[in-house]
Parts: C-alpha cells; sequence; structure tokens
C-alpha cells in the first residue's frame, strides 16, 4: 500500500491554520483588546500596591490612599473582564475552528476513491478527523490563553522593574531569559517525541479496531494471546513515549518552582540593600515580587502550551495531506448534465473497457463491452476474482476505466458529474450494508421523500415480510452494519432501500447470495415485474438466479468469454458450461 505524498513543513500546517481562522477575524481581534484589558488591568494592580505601601510608609496620606485603592479595584474590574471575555471569546474560537477543521478532513474524504482510502488506512482517517483536529483545536486555545500575552506581559513586567529600579531590571531580565531557555530546551526535546505519539494513536486506533471488528474470528482461531500481544507492544509503545514527555515536563517545572523561588529570595537580599542604600522604596519590593511572579507564572503555562505545538502542526500538516489529495475520481470542470427525462433504450454501455487499479501492476478487466438495456436483465457471472463487482462500482464511478469508454445515457460517464450519475443508479452492494437508526430511516436512503406506502411495497417485492412481525415495523431499530439483523434479512432490506429508489439502473452485485432458492426465485419474480421500465444488472454466482435473464456475460480473469442467453452459452461458452454443470453436479443449478 502506498503511503500518500507527506510534506511536514510547517508552511502547509501554517497555511492551513490562517485558512481556518480568516472567517474570524472580527472575533480575533475582539480577542486582542480582550486581552489587552486583562493585561493591563493584572500588572497595574502590583504597581498600585507598591504605590500604597509607599505611601502608608511615608506619609498615610488617607485620601492617596483611597485612590491608589479605587485604581486597584478598577483595575480588577477591567483585568477579570478582559479575562473573561478573552476565554469565552476564545473558547468558541477554537470550538468553531476545530469543527470546521473535521468538517474539511471528512468532506474531502467522501471525495476519495477506495484507493485514495486505503493509501491512508481507515485508523488514520479517524484520527485524523477527531483526534487530530481536536489537539489542533485544544492547542489553539492554549496558544491564545497562554502563549500570546507572554511577550506582552514579560515586556511590560521587565520594563516596569527598570523603571522602578535598574539593578532589579537586570535581575529581572536575567531570570526571564533563564526560564526562556529551559523552555527552548524543553521544547527542543519534546517536540519530535510529541509528533510520534500521534502516529502511534494511529497505530493503536488502527490496531484496536481491527481487533474488535474481528472479535469473532480471533476467539473462533483462539487468538487471543496473540491479539493481546500485538496491542499490548502498540499500547506501551504509546506509554513508553508519553513516560519520556512527562519526565521532560517534570524536570522543567521543578527547575522552573525552584527559579520562582530563588528569584523571590533574590529580590528580597538585593531589594533590602537597594532600600538601605536609597535606591529604590520598600514598597517596589512587592510589586517586584509580583512582576517577577507574573513572568514565571506566565512562562510556565506558555512552556506547556508550547509543547502541544509540534504535536498540533503535525497534526494539522495530517490534515492538509488529507486535504491536498487530488481525488483519483472528481467531477469534469465541464461536466455536463443528462438530459431530464432522458429515457433512450440504451441506459449504459461498456464500449472496450479496460481497468487497472492505481496499485495494481495489470489491468483487472480487459476490452469489455456489452449494453445494458432498458427492460433487460443482464448478468454477470464468473469465478471468484474475475472483476464482477469491478463492473458494477466503475457504473458508479467509484472506479475510471484505463482504456476505452463507458457511457451513460449515451454520455461517457467522466463527463458527467458523480451526483447527476449516482442520482440516476439504484445499488445494492456485495455486502449488504446497514446503518444505524430505524428500518424506515435506512430506506429513505433510497428516497429520503418517500411515502411509508413506498417502503412497504419495497419490502413486498424485495420478500422482506419479516419486518411486518417486527413490534415496530418500520421504526425497528437497527445496529451499526446491521447486526442486528441476519444475513439474509440484510440483503432483503438493502434491496429494498434500493427498490425504494426510481432508477434507470438497478444494480445487484451478488445480492442474492445469503437467500434461500425459495426466495431468491419469489424476488427474481417480483423484481420482473417491479422493474420493466429500467435496465437490470444481477451478478450472481448461482446460475439458477441468472438463468432467465437477457443476456448474460461470462467473466474470466477479467475478459468477456462469454455473451448470450442461457441456452446459448450451454452451447457456446465452454466457461459458462464448467460452472453450470459444476452447480448442478452440487443440486444447486436449475430449480
Ligand atoms: N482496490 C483494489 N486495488 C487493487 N486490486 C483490486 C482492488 N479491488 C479489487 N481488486 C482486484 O480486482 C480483481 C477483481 O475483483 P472483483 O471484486 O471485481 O472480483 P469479483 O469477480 O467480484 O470477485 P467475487 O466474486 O469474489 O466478489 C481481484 O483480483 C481483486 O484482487
Amino acid at each position: 500500500m502506498s503511503e500518500p505524498k507527506r510534506d511536514y513543513s510547517k508552511r502547509t500546517a501554517a497555511r492551513l491554520l490562517l485558512s481556518l481562522l480568516a472567517p474570524y477575524k472580527v472575533t480575533l481581534a475582539a480577542i486582542l483588546v480582550a486581552a489587552l484589558c486583562d493585561m493591563s488591568g493584572m500588572l497595574y494592580i502590583p504597581t498600585q500596591l507598591s504605590a500604597m505601601i509607599n505611601v502608608a510608609v511615608n506619609s498615610r496620606d488617607m485620601s492617596a490612599l483611597m485612590g491608589h485603592g479605587v485604581a486597584m479595584l478598577i483595575a480588577a474590574f477591567v483585568g477579570s473582564g478582559g479575562y473573561i471575555a478573552t476565554v469565552y471569546l476564545t473558547s468558541r474560537l477554537c470550538a468553531k475552528v476545530g469543527r470546521d477543521l473535521r468538517l474539511r478532513v471528512y468532506e474531502a474524504s467522501l471525495a476519495f476513491s477506495a484507493s485514495d482510502f486505503n493509501a491512508f488506512g481507515t485508523g488514520s482517517m479517524i484520527t485524523r478527523t477527531l483526534s487530530d483536529a481536536n489537539v489542533v483545536q485544544q492547542t489553539l486555545l492554549m496558544s491564545i490563553l497562554m502563549i500570546f500575552p507572554v511577550p506582552i506581559a514579560c515586556v511590560i513586567a521587565v520594563s516596569l522593574a527598570f523603571s522602578t529600579d535598574v539593578v532589579m531590571g537586570w535581575l529581572l531580565l536575567s531570570v526571564t531569559l533563564a526560564v526562556i531557555a529551559i523552555c527552548v530546551v524543553a521544547v527542543a526535546k519534546s517536540a519530535p517525541i510529541f509528533t510520534r505519539l500521534q502516529g502511534f494513536i494511529d497505530n493503536m486506533n488502527t490496531r484496536l479496531r481491527e481487533s474488535i471488528t474481528g472479535v469473532r474470528v480471533i476467539r473462533a482461531f483462539g487468538k487471543e494471546a496473540h491479539e493481546r500481544g500485538r496491542l499490548d507492544e502498540t499500547f506501551t509503545d504509546f506509554a513508553t513515549n508519553a513516560i519520556r514527555v512527562n519526565v521532560v515536563f517534570a524536570l522543567t517545572d521543578s527547575i522552573t518552582f525552584f527559579l520562582m523561588n530563588a528569584v523571590e529570595a533574590a529580590i528580597m537580599w538585593v531589594g533590602a540593600d537597594r532600600v538601605g542604600a536609597h535606591a529604590m522604596q520598600i514598597g517596589s519590593i512587592s510589586a517586584l515580587v509580583e512582576y517577577a511572579m507574573l513572568i514565571m507564572l506566565f512562562l510556565m503555562m506558555a512552556q506547556f502550551a508550547i509543547l502541544q505545538v509540534p504535536r498540533a502542526l503535525a497534526c494539522l500538516t495530517r490534515a492538509a495531506d488529507v486535504l491536498d489529495v487530488d481525488p483519483e475520481i472528481a467531477d469534469d470542470a465541464c461536466a455536463v448534465a443528462l438530459p431530464a427525462g432522458e429515457r433512450g433504450e440504451e441506459v449504459a454501455r461498456f464500449d472496450h473497457v479496460s481497468m487497472r487499479f492505481s496499485d495494481a501492476d495489470e489491468d483487472t478487466l480487459h476490452d469489455i463491452s456489452f449494453a445494458l438495456r432498458r427492460g433487460e436483465v443482464t448478468a454477470i457471472i464468473g469465478n471468484t476474482g474475475s472483476g464482477k463487482s469491478t463492473v458494477a462500482r466503475m457504473l458508479l464511478r467509484f472506479n475510471d476505466a484505463t482504456g476505452g469508454s463507458l457511457s451513460f445515457g449515451g454520455v461517457d460517464v467522466r463527463r458527467l458529474t458523480q451526483a447527476d450519475l449516482r442520482a440516476r443508479i439504484a445499488y445494492v452492494p456485495q455486502k449488504a450494508w446497514l446503518f444505524s437508526g430505524t428500518i424506515a430511516e435506512n430506506l429513505r436512503h433510497g428516497d429520503a421523500s418517500a411515502s411509508d406506502a413506498r417502503l412497504w411495497h419495497a419490502l413486498d417485492v424485495a420478500q422482506a415480510g419479516f419486518v411486518r412481525d417486527l413490534p415496530d415495523a418500520l421504526g425497528t431499530r437497527v445496529a451499526q452494519g446491521g447486526t442486528n439483523f441476519s444475513g439474509g434479512q440484510r440483503q432483503r432490506l438493502a434491496i429494498a432501500r434500493a427498490l425504494v429508489r426510481r432508477a434507470d439502473l438497478y444494480v445487484f452485485d451478488d445480492s442474492f447470495s445469503a437467500l434461500d432458492y425459495k426466495t431468491d426465485a419469489a424476488l427474481r419474480h417480483a423484481l420482473a415485474g417491479e422493474l420493466t421500465d429500467a435496465a437490470t444488472l444481477i451478478i450472481a454466482q448461482r446460475v439458477s438466479t441468472i438463468h432467465d435473464a437477457d443476456q448474460i456475460v461470462v467473466l474470466k480473469d477479467g475478459e468477456v468469454v462469454g455473451l448470450g442467453r442461457h441456452d446459448e452459452l450451454m452451447g457456446s461458452c465452454p466457461t459458462y458450461r464448467e460452472i453450470a454443470e459444476s452447480q448442478s453436479r452440487g443440486g444447486a443449478a436449475d430449480e
């Protein structure tokens, strides 16, 4: 499986972040104003406190004391208001950015072909859509609240310290630079580990998913211990790296806490000398201690947030990788619409079509030619792996022809929009997948506006009368994947879902395989009366299922080796005769 193109340059991540923030310029401006109020209020309080102490020590002027007290109160209100507004606006902004990123990645993945999707893997796509977007959202929140105010706070506090006393200014500046240096080292050490951690989450997701969905196979083969070992290895990789990061955190925190206390002691020590030398007033010591504590606190918080930045950049780049993919199947810029009410007799035509999967070395289909006509049933039969499902998927443009052309309604499918094309086709996939919800909701995937009467009619044609016996009938809950129904019931519900749609072409990809012969025959009989106005394509393994088809395409290793009705093929096509005879020997041929 080839890895998608990856460019871990920070510019891609930065560009994506800017495009995510672009719609929220006004909110960003409001956050800037609120943060400035918060910062000014916070730093103004120690300045006023220092002035208050100096007044109390020197003159005991009550009105001056009251003035400083009122100024402190106003600063406290402005600061708190600014802080509340900053947190509120930032939380809203980041939640919206997270939502937008998730939506963008999800929408991009909807346009992926199977091989585009395989290039990333399901586990990684889930991590990129959910966990990565969460990391970006949280880091953006922390960055705005914890990193963004730091330079402003440091510059203001160090300037105030210098204006109070030059020696104290140098002291504060030196400690600030020392803590910044520690932060830089800690970030440099932990950034690569954080980036690796995201890859480990991918691995955990992929393996966990595999072992949960395959739990029955694991139990049936007694492979619990082996599977536990595989998961244990993945969890241990993650834990080992997470511990390494936490050790860096713990060391940095302890050093910074030590420096916080050391700088407080130094300010007291040096400050006492400076006050003794009448170089500054005693109240200024409290202001300087406050400035120092604020700087340390901001730097510590910033350091925690900065450590998340490389991980968030990696997540943004991983999202950019998804958004940068040019989907293998894309709508033509000059796509034409199928003429409304186009009712030509020939619904679709394969004209010398060849198809090679992008990751394959040879063609899966070679030079296929046949037409699907309105009112006719076309069947495809062939050995497993002969390319039957690939033919069906090409009709829906899940894969494009690499040679020849496939037309729908007389127009090359590559010149139609995918939505227009798929709206004309009702498809029952090989694996009958149902969504969590009710039976009615599942059936209305075929047509959202279908009435209950139409749903019941489709269920009757699909031989899914068992729904009538369910206590909640159409309102019966369906578990994810439809696992609360049997394989045959799921197939019939998937057939009914397709029948709810009014289409020009109905494609049944091996959709009768889980049905018993009697139900299979009853279903085909009901379908024959129902789909007289559309083309029908039935892919089947059993000759009995396609016995009455108007034309049967016999596929062998991706080539058409026979085309005709049952009786003709029995005489002219050895491959078909072999399949039919092997089934009749097994008692599975014509009823
Ligand atoms: N995404 C893919 N990438 C590469 N090769 C693929 C891909 N999907 C299918 N193939 C290959 O194409 C061939 C035809 O597959 P296809 O599913 O069309 O066969 P089929 O006749 O429907 O088989 P079955 O009867 O078992 O469902 C197989 O050899 C398969 O391995």
